[in-house]
Protein backbone atom coordinates (compact mmCIF):
# COMPACT_ATOMS: atom_id res chain seq x y z
CA UNK A 1 0.00 0.00 0.00
CA UNK A 2 1.13 3.77 -1.07
CA UNK A 3 0.31 6.16 1.43
CA UNK A 4 0.41 10.13 0.87
CA UNK A 5 -0.24 12.40 3.40
CA UNK A 6 -0.46 16.11 2.93
CA UNK A 7 2.85 15.70 -0.03
CA UNK A 8 4.08 18.51 -0.94
CA UNK A 9 7.24 19.97 -3.20
CA UNK A 10 8.67 23.91 -4.30
CA UNK A 11 11.27 24.28 -6.66
CA UNK A 12 11.50 28.21 -5.73
CA UNK A 13 8.23 30.01 -6.83
CA UNK A 14 6.53 26.66 -8.50
CA UNK A 15 5.20 24.44 -6.22
CA UNK A 16 4.77 20.97 -8.02
CA UNK A 17 2.78 19.29 -5.57
CA UNK A 18 0.71 20.86 -3.00
CA UNK A 19 -0.80 19.19 0.09
CA UNK A 20 -1.25 15.94 -2.00
CA UNK A 21 -3.29 13.30 0.31
CA UNK A 22 -4.46 9.80 -1.12
CA UNK A 23 -3.85 5.80 -0.67
CA UNK A 24 -3.20 3.44 -3.25
CA UNK A 25 -4.05 -0.14 -2.63
CA UNK A 26 -3.11 -3.14 -3.51
CA UNK A 27 -5.22 -5.59 -6.05
CA UNK A 28 -6.23 -3.21 -8.35
CA UNK A 29 -4.32 -0.89 -10.70
CA UNK A 30 -5.26 2.53 -10.13
CA UNK A 31 -4.57 5.75 -12.59
CA UNK A 32 -2.43 8.38 -11.73
CA UNK A 33 -3.93 11.34 -14.01
CA UNK A 34 -3.10 14.78 -14.85
CA UNK A 35 -1.90 17.28 -17.47
CA UNK A 36 1.38 17.75 -18.20
CA UNK A 37 3.50 19.17 -15.63
CA UNK A 38 0.14 18.52 -12.63
CA UNK A 39 2.87 16.77 -10.80
CA UNK A 40 2.79 13.54 -11.46
CA UNK A 41 6.60 12.84 -11.79
CA UNK A 42 7.58 14.74 -9.40
CA UNK A 43 4.81 12.76 -6.73
CA UNK A 44 6.48 9.44 -8.11
CA UNK A 45 10.00 10.59 -7.15
CA UNK A 46 8.79 11.30 -3.78
CA UNK A 47 7.68 8.03 -3.33
CA UNK A 48 10.78 6.20 -4.65
CA UNK A 49 13.17 8.30 -2.58
CA UNK A 50 14.75 10.47 -5.45
CA UNK A 51 12.82 13.82 -4.02
CA UNK A 52 12.55 14.81 -0.56
CA UNK A 53 9.29 16.37 0.11
CA UNK A 54 9.22 20.12 1.27
CA UNK A 55 6.18 18.64 3.68
CA UNK A 56 4.29 15.38 4.22
CA UNK A 57 5.22 12.30 3.52
CA UNK A 58 4.98 9.33 1.39
CA UNK A 59 5.39 5.82 2.69
CA UNK A 60 5.36 2.38 0.90
CA UNK A 61 3.91 -0.19 3.64
CA UNK A 62 4.47 1.94 6.29
CA UNK A 63 7.86 3.09 5.73
CA UNK A 64 9.21 5.95 3.96
CA UNK A 65 11.21 4.02 0.31
CA UNK A 66 14.73 5.39 1.27
CA UNK A 67 14.80 3.53 4.45
CA UNK A 68 14.29 0.52 2.61
CA UNK A 69 17.98 -1.34 1.67
CA UNK A 70 17.82 -3.72 -1.85
CA UNK A 71 15.05 -1.20 -2.54
CA UNK A 72 13.87 -3.20 -6.00
CA UNK A 73 12.65 -6.38 -3.87
CA UNK A 74 9.63 -3.93 -2.49
CA UNK A 75 9.00 -1.42 -4.63
CA UNK A 76 9.66 -1.74 -8.77
CA UNK A 77 9.71 1.57 -10.85
CA UNK A 78 9.52 3.03 -14.66
CA UNK A 79 10.23 6.33 -14.48
CA UNK A 80 11.87 7.36 -17.88
CA UNK A 81 12.65 4.56 -20.12
CA UNK A 82 15.51 6.50 -22.02
CA UNK A 83 17.42 6.63 -18.95
CA UNK A 84 19.65 3.46 -19.40
CA UNK A 85 23.08 3.18 -21.14
CA UNK A 86 23.01 2.68 -24.44
CA UNK A 87 25.82 0.67 -24.96
CA UNK A 88 24.89 -2.22 -22.55
CA UNK A 89 22.78 -4.91 -23.63
CA UNK A 90 19.24 -5.75 -22.06
CA UNK A 91 21.15 -8.50 -19.96
CA UNK A 92 24.04 -6.77 -19.11
CA UNK A 93 21.77 -3.78 -17.80
CA UNK A 94 19.50 -6.36 -16.09
CA UNK A 95 22.38 -8.50 -14.37
CA UNK A 96 23.73 -5.53 -12.85
CA UNK A 97 20.82 -4.33 -11.47
CA UNK A 98 19.99 -7.81 -10.36
CA UNK A 99 23.65 -7.83 -8.43
CA UNK A 100 23.12 -4.20 -6.61
CA UNK A 101 20.25 -5.82 -5.37
CA UNK A 102 21.05 -9.21 -3.99
CA UNK A 103 18.46 -10.89 -6.62
CA UNK A 104 19.39 -14.37 -8.23
CA UNK A 105 20.47 -13.65 -11.73
CA UNK A 106 18.18 -16.38 -13.15
CA UNK A 107 15.43 -13.79 -13.01
CA UNK A 108 17.10 -11.28 -15.45
CA UNK A 109 16.17 -14.29 -18.47
CA UNK A 110 12.84 -14.50 -16.75
CA UNK A 111 11.65 -11.05 -16.81
CA UNK A 112 13.06 -10.68 -20.27
CA UNK A 113 11.45 -13.42 -21.80
CA UNK A 114 8.04 -12.22 -19.83
CA UNK A 115 8.33 -8.97 -21.68
CA UNK A 116 8.56 -10.10 -25.37
CA UNK A 117 12.65 -9.51 -25.29
CA UNK A 118 14.23 -12.98 -24.84
CA UNK A 119 15.80 -12.76 -28.43
CA UNK A 120 17.05 -8.93 -27.94
CA UNK A 121 18.41 -9.30 -24.89
CA UNK A 122 21.64 -9.69 -26.22
CA UNK A 123 21.75 -6.83 -28.09
CA UNK A 124 22.87 -3.23 -27.41
CA UNK A 125 20.42 -1.10 -25.72
CA UNK A 126 21.19 2.19 -27.87
CA UNK A 127 19.61 0.41 -30.88
CA UNK A 128 16.49 -0.45 -29.34
CA UNK A 129 13.20 1.39 -30.54
CA UNK A 130 11.02 3.22 -27.77
CA UNK A 131 8.56 0.59 -27.41
CA UNK A 132 11.56 -1.82 -26.73
CA UNK A 133 13.11 0.52 -24.23
CA UNK A 134 9.46 0.33 -22.27
CA UNK A 135 9.76 -3.09 -22.42
CA UNK A 136 13.06 -3.33 -20.65
CA UNK A 137 12.29 -0.70 -18.26
CA UNK A 138 9.15 -3.19 -17.41
CA UNK A 139 11.59 -6.18 -17.12
CA UNK A 140 13.59 -3.74 -14.60
CA UNK A 141 10.26 -3.20 -11.97
CA UNK A 142 9.42 -6.99 -12.43
CA UNK A 143 12.81 -8.00 -11.55
CA UNK A 144 12.59 -8.26 -7.88
CA UNK A 145 9.12 -9.59 -7.76
CA UNK A 146 7.64 -6.69 -5.51
CA UNK A 147 4.77 -5.98 -4.00
CA UNK A 148 4.44 -2.68 -5.23
CA UNK A 149 5.52 -1.54 -9.02
CA UNK A 150 4.90 1.99 -10.31
CA UNK A 151 5.07 3.09 -13.55
CA UNK A 152 5.50 6.44 -15.52
CA UNK A 153 3.88 6.74 -18.76
CA UNK A 154 4.21 3.06 -19.42
CA UNK A 155 2.14 3.23 -22.80
CA UNK A 156 4.41 5.95 -24.47
CA UNK A 157 5.61 4.44 -27.58
CA UNK A 158 4.23 1.15 -27.69
CA UNK A 159 1.97 0.13 -30.84
CA UNK A 160 -0.97 -1.89 -29.99
CA UNK A 161 -0.48 -5.16 -29.56
CA UNK A 162 2.20 -3.36 -26.86
CA UNK A 163 -0.43 -1.33 -25.20
CA UNK A 164 -2.79 -4.84 -25.10
CA UNK A 165 -0.20 -6.78 -23.51
CA UNK A 166 1.09 -4.16 -20.64
CA UNK A 167 -2.53 -3.86 -20.04
CA UNK A 168 -2.98 -7.36 -19.46
CA UNK A 169 0.38 -7.35 -17.76
CA UNK A 170 -0.72 -4.91 -15.28
CA UNK A 171 -4.39 -6.47 -14.69
CA UNK A 172 -2.42 -9.68 -14.11
CA UNK A 173 0.13 -8.03 -11.58
CA UNK A 174 -3.28 -6.58 -9.60
CA UNK A 175 -4.51 -10.02 -9.67
CA UNK A 176 -1.53 -11.32 -7.74
CA UNK A 177 -2.43 -8.88 -5.05
CA UNK A 178 0.06 -6.18 -5.99
CA UNK A 179 -0.46 -2.67 -5.97
CA UNK A 180 0.34 -1.37 -9.21
CA UNK A 181 0.08 2.62 -9.77
CA UNK A 182 0.41 4.07 -13.64
CA UNK A 183 0.58 7.63 -14.27
CA UNK A 184 -0.49 9.23 -18.16
CA UNK A 185 -1.90 12.01 -19.28
CA UNK A 186 -4.33 10.37 -21.25
CA UNK A 187 -7.93 9.48 -19.91
CA UNK A 188 -8.43 7.67 -23.27
CA UNK A 189 -5.15 5.59 -22.11
CA UNK A 190 -6.34 4.92 -18.28
CA UNK A 191 -9.69 4.20 -19.08
CA UNK A 192 -9.24 0.84 -20.40
CA UNK A 193 -5.95 0.11 -18.02
CA UNK A 194 -7.04 1.16 -14.43
CA UNK A 195 -9.56 0.07 -11.81
CA UNK A 196 -9.33 3.32 -9.90
CA UNK A 197 -7.98 6.31 -10.70
CA UNK A 198 -6.19 9.59 -8.49
CA UNK A 199 -6.60 12.66 -10.78
CA UNK A 200 -4.34 15.74 -10.02
CA UNK A 201 -3.95 19.34 -11.19
CA UNK A 202 -1.20 21.72 -10.68
CA UNK A 203 -0.14 19.56 -7.70
CA UNK A 204 -3.39 19.26 -6.40
CA UNK A 205 -5.99 16.15 -5.75
CA UNK A 206 -8.89 16.62 -8.21
CA UNK A 207 -10.30 13.37 -7.95
CA UNK A 208 -9.96 9.84 -6.02
CA UNK A 209 -12.36 7.12 -6.85
CA UNK A 210 -13.07 3.99 -9.15
CA UNK A 211 -13.16 4.21 -13.01
CA UNK A 212 -16.90 3.58 -12.47
CA UNK A 213 -17.67 6.73 -10.05
CA UNK A 214 -15.85 8.72 -11.97
CA UNK A 215 -17.84 8.04 -15.27
CA UNK A 216 -20.75 8.52 -13.28
CA UNK A 217 -19.86 11.65 -12.18
CA UNK A 218 -18.83 12.90 -14.86
CA UNK A 219 -19.99 11.39 -18.03
CA UNK A 220 -22.78 13.81 -19.85
CA UNK A 221 -25.28 11.89 -21.35
CA UNK A 222 -27.17 13.86 -24.27
CA UNK A 223 -29.13 12.96 -27.53
CA UNK A 224 -28.77 14.92 -30.68
CA UNK A 225 -31.79 15.33 -32.67
CA UNK A 226 -32.03 16.70 -36.36
CA UNK A 227 -34.85 17.41 -38.14
CA UNK A 228 -36.87 20.55 -40.52
CA UNK A 229 -39.27 21.43 -37.55
CA UNK A 230 -37.22 21.32 -34.51
CA UNK A 231 -38.38 24.74 -32.75
CA UNK A 232 -41.88 23.57 -32.48
CA UNK A 233 -40.05 20.31 -30.51
CA UNK A 234 -38.03 22.44 -28.72
CA UNK A 235 -40.89 24.25 -26.69
CA UNK A 236 -43.05 20.46 -26.37
CA UNK A 237 -39.64 19.33 -24.68
CA UNK A 238 -38.83 21.84 -22.64
CA UNK A 239 -42.08 21.85 -21.40
CA UNK A 240 -41.57 18.26 -19.86
CA UNK A 241 -38.31 19.57 -18.33
CA UNK A 242 -35.52 18.87 -21.07
CA UNK A 243 -32.59 21.05 -21.64
CA UNK A 244 -32.97 21.50 -25.67
CA UNK A 245 -30.02 23.15 -27.57
CA UNK A 246 -30.29 24.42 -31.28
CA UNK A 247 -27.27 24.72 -32.18
CA UNK A 248 -28.20 25.22 -35.80
CA UNK A 249 -31.16 25.12 -38.28
CA UNK A 250 -31.77 21.71 -38.18
CA UNK A 251 -29.80 20.57 -35.18
CA UNK A 252 -30.21 19.84 -31.75
CA UNK A 253 -28.68 18.78 -28.45
CA UNK A 254 -31.51 17.62 -25.56
CA UNK A 255 -29.96 16.88 -22.22
CA UNK A 256 -31.95 15.57 -19.04
CA UNK A 257 -34.80 13.30 -21.63
CA UNK A 258 -33.88 10.30 -23.09
CA UNK A 259 -33.87 9.12 -26.69
CA UNK A 260 -36.92 7.01 -26.18
CA UNK A 261 -39.11 9.34 -24.42
CA UNK A 262 -38.74 12.55 -27.32
CA UNK A 263 -38.99 9.79 -30.07
CA UNK A 264 -42.41 9.32 -28.61
CA UNK A 265 -42.96 13.30 -27.62
CA UNK A 266 -42.21 13.79 -31.91
CA UNK A 267 -44.57 11.28 -32.55
CA UNK A 268 -47.38 12.40 -30.42
CA UNK A 269 -47.23 16.26 -31.48
CA UNK A 270 -46.19 15.09 -35.27
CA UNK A 271 -42.98 16.17 -35.68
CA UNK A 272 -41.06 14.87 -38.40
CA UNK A 273 -37.65 13.66 -37.04
CA UNK A 274 -34.03 12.87 -39.11
CA UNK A 275 -32.38 11.44 -36.49
CA UNK A 276 -32.57 10.70 -32.75
CA UNK A 277 -28.82 9.52 -31.43
CA UNK A 278 -27.84 9.15 -27.80
CA UNK A 279 -24.32 10.33 -26.99
CA UNK A 280 -21.92 10.31 -23.70
CA UNK A 281 -19.48 12.08 -23.98
CA UNK A 282 -15.75 10.46 -23.64
CA UNK A 283 -14.34 10.67 -20.62
CA UNK A 284 -11.78 12.25 -22.19
CA UNK A 285 -13.13 15.54 -22.45
CA UNK A 286 -14.63 14.82 -18.77
CA UNK A 287 -10.95 15.13 -17.53
CA UNK A 288 -10.31 17.46 -19.97
CA UNK A 289 -13.07 19.93 -18.59
CA UNK A 290 -12.17 18.57 -14.62
CA UNK A 291 -8.11 19.82 -15.45
CA UNK A 292 -8.87 22.79 -17.99
CA UNK A 293 -7.74 25.42 -14.87
CA UNK A 294 -4.74 23.53 -14.31
CA UNK A 295 -3.44 22.79 -17.96
CA UNK A 296 0.25 24.81 -17.85
CA UNK A 297 0.41 25.43 -21.72
CA UNK A 298 -2.67 25.98 -23.56
CA UNK A 299 -2.29 26.44 -27.69
CA UNK A 300 -3.32 29.40 -28.79
CA UNK A 301 -3.93 31.39 -25.75
CA UNK A 302 -1.44 33.74 -23.43
CA UNK A 303 -2.12 32.64 -20.03
N1 LIG B 1 13.77 19.84 -10.80
C1 LIG B 1 12.83 20.76 -11.00
N2 LIG B 1 13.12 22.08 -10.87
C2 LIG B 1 12.17 23.03 -11.05
N3 LIG B 1 10.88 22.77 -11.38
C3 LIG B 1 10.53 21.49 -11.54
C4 LIG B 1 11.48 20.42 -11.35
N4 LIG B 1 10.83 19.24 -11.56
C5 LIG B 1 9.55 19.56 -11.87
N5 LIG B 1 9.38 20.90 -11.84
C6 LIG B 1 8.09 21.61 -12.11
O1 LIG B 1 7.11 21.01 -11.29
C7 LIG B 1 5.88 20.89 -11.99
C8 LIG B 1 5.43 19.45 -12.01
O2 LIG B 1 6.28 18.68 -12.86
P1 LIG B 1 6.15 17.11 -13.07
O3 LIG B 1 7.24 16.70 -14.01
O4 LIG B 1 6.08 16.43 -11.77
O5 LIG B 1 4.74 17.00 -13.80
P2 LIG B 1 4.09 15.78 -14.57
O6 LIG B 1 2.68 15.71 -14.12
O7 LIG B 1 4.91 14.55 -14.40
O8 LIG B 1 4.13 16.26 -16.06
P3 LIG B 1 4.51 15.49 -17.43
O9 LIG B 1 3.29 14.71 -17.81
O10 LIG B 1 4.75 16.66 -18.36
O11 LIG B 1 5.73 14.67 -17.16
C9 LIG B 1 6.09 21.50 -13.36
O12 LIG B 1 5.68 22.86 -13.32
C10 LIG B 1 7.61 21.43 -13.53
O13 LIG B 1 8.05 22.45 -14.37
Amino acid sequence: MIEIERLTKRYGATTAVDQLTFTVRPGTVTGFLGPNGAGKSTTLRMILGLDTPTGGSATVAGVPFANRPRGLRHVGALLDAGDVHGGRSARAHLSALARSNRIPLRRVDEVLAEVGLGKAAGRRIGGYSLGMKQRLGIAGALLGDPPVLLFDEPLNGLDPEGVLWVRGLFRRLAAEGRTVFVSSHMMAEMEHTADRLVVIGRGRLIADESLAEFSARNAVSSVAVRGPELASLAGVLRAEGAEVRLTEPGFGTVTGMPAERIGELALRHGVVLHELAARTSSLESAFMSLTADSVEYLAGEAR
